[in-house]
């Protein structure tokens, strides 16, 4: 079982679940004190992921109360260990979904440490320490440096904060799957969320052609005008699912909820590959049929290593990608969470962890 040890002596204060109502109240806890390998950061802002849904809900079933949600954190670094120095006090960093990795495996090796089978999460993981973790929705986070990225100096610290998950688990699989470097593909975005949005941008960006599903014909015009997609389907709309058959090279697939694979893979050339990122936890209907008869792939992807969530910093630096966020303070994290759970919000809440807008 979990337990804290005897250096977790630093006082947090922070957000947390308690039970599967989800609600979210305040909670005061204990960090480990800055280590050797370890920068401490005040955290600034920190996005609502719908996984910080699922987990204070306990739709997986996997969840240690309380839970402190919270993987797309910015914030700027106050102390910094001695094998840290490639950090300095005062660095606008962030942290992701990755707390700890075996630092030794060949996918370590090779900066894919999502798929290390020793990684941690940044919350609801378990430390090599023994304690819970705990993740952004509190005013300070201690973090291993090497699963630390930096902000870009032209990026505002808010609409930033996303990218830690939402652009990273959808940048992997774009990378994974030769979209980055070959522009010109067709590419489909399923779900228009946190996580749809974000691989919107990446797509135009990448030179592609977008076509975003939805349930929701009203994100048509802010699809097109707003993210910059080329085309728009609503998945419900036969004739226009119709329409659409075989045309698509690749497809993202971003629904938080069960739903059925089968009609979007049509969607699909043939040989094409859909990957899914949602995490519903109810399984995907998978029907043969349009698999084996347009030789169709189906894979999953989570989030993504550390050397590629610099890499697509740099990039969103390079092209100013944002995310598009509603800035939220603390005490209105239950309302964004309900508002969440009913597909209403465009794209990302993100809290003020520090206090900034309060200023305002
Ligand atoms: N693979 C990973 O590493 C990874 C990382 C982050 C998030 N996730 C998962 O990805 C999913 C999406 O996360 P998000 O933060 O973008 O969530 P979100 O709530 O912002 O977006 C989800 C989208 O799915 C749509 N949707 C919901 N129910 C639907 C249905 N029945 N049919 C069609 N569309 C529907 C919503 O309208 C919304 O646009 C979640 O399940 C989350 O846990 C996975
Ligand atoms: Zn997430
Ligand atoms: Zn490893």
């Amino acid at each position: 079982m979990a337990q804290e040890t005897q250096n977790h002596t630093l006082s947090v204060s922070g957000w947390a679940a308690y039970d599967s109502s989800g609600e979210i109240k305040p909670y005061t806890f204990k960090r480990r004190e800055n280590g050797v390998n370890d920068v401490t950061i005040e955290v600034l802002y920190c996005g609502i992921c719908h996984t910080d849904l699922h987990y204070a809900k306990n739709e997986w079933g996997i969840t240690m109360y309380p839970v402190v949600p919270g993987h797309e954190i910015t914030g700027v670094v106050i102390k910094v260990g001695c094998n840290a120095g490639k950090f300095k006090i005062g660095d606008r960093v962030g942290v992701g979904c990755l707390a700890a990795s075996c630092l030794k495996c060949e996918f370590c090796a090779d900066s894919q440490e999502n798929y290390c089978d020793q990684m941690q999460f940044t919350y609801n993981g378990i430390f090599w320490d023994g304690s819970i973790t705990y993740g952004g929705y509190s005013n300070v986070i201690v973090a291993d440096y090497r699963y630390v990225v930096r902000i870009p100096e032209n990026l505002p610290m808010d609409s930033v904060a996303p990218l830690l998950c939402a652009g990273i688990t959808v940048f992997s699989p774009l990378k994974d799957n030769g979209m980055l470097g070959s522009p010109g593909k067709k590419m489909g975005v399923v779900g228009l969320g946190g996580l749809g949005h974000v691989a919107v941008k990446f797509g135009k960006a990448f030179g592609h052609h977008v076509t975003v599903l939805s349930t929701s014909p009203s994100k048509e015009t802010e699809a097109k005008g707003r993210l910059g997609a080329d085309d728009f389907i609503v998945s419900t709309n036969s004739q226009q699912m119709q329409a659409g058959k075989r045309s698509l090279d690749f497809i993202l697939d971003t629904v938080s909820a069960q739903h059925s694979l089968g009609p979007i893979l049509e969607l699909l050339k043939v040989d094409g590959t859909l990957v899914t990122v949602g995490a519903p936890d109810q399984p995907l209907e998978l029907p043969s049929f349009p698999l084996i008869f347009g030789k169709r792939s189906v894979k999953g992807s989570m989030t993504g290593g550390m050397r590629d969530t610099q890499e697509m910093m740099d990039l969103c630096g390079k092209h100013n990608i944002t995310c598009d966020v509603e800035v939220i303070a603390p005490d209105t994290i239950n309302e964004a969470m309900d508002r969440l759970a009913k597909n209403d919000v465009r794209y990302r809440f993100v809290i003020d962890i520090a206090g900034r807008i309060s200023n305002i």
